[in-house]
């Protein structure tokens, strides 16, 4: 599972065409297995800089793993807290 994967998260869930700065110098550090410090601006994008690699690297484990149960849970909490649309716990 490839970039395909992160664009169709990013393009086809999110309908986000194209990644804030942040999102293009963090997401392929984390996806190369790099550790990475996030700092951006309010509002810049740094959720989905961290979580669409991570939910990226859930799933390849669990494709690659098929002997195994996984469960991937993700929440709506918009009605928590305005602009932070989803979190995810895995
Ligand atoms: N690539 C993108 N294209 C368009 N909108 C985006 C993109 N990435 C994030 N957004 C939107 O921008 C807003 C801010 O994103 P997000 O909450 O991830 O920023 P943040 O840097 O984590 O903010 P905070 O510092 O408040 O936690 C959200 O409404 C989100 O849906």
């Amino acid at each position: 599972m490839g970039k395909e994967f992160i664009c169709f998260l990013l393009i086809e869930k999110l309908g986000f065409e194209v990644p804030t700065l942040v999102q293009a110098q963090a997401i392929p550090v984390i996806l190369a297995g790099r550790h990475a410090l996030i700092n951006a601006a309010t509002g810049t994008g740094k959720t989905v800089a961290y979580l669409a690699p991570l939910i990226h690297q859930f799933f390849s484990i669990y494709l690659s793993q098929t002997d195994n149960n996984y469960a991937c849970l993700l929440l709506c909490i918009m009605s928590y807290c305005p602009g932070f649309e989803y979190t995810a716990i895995a």
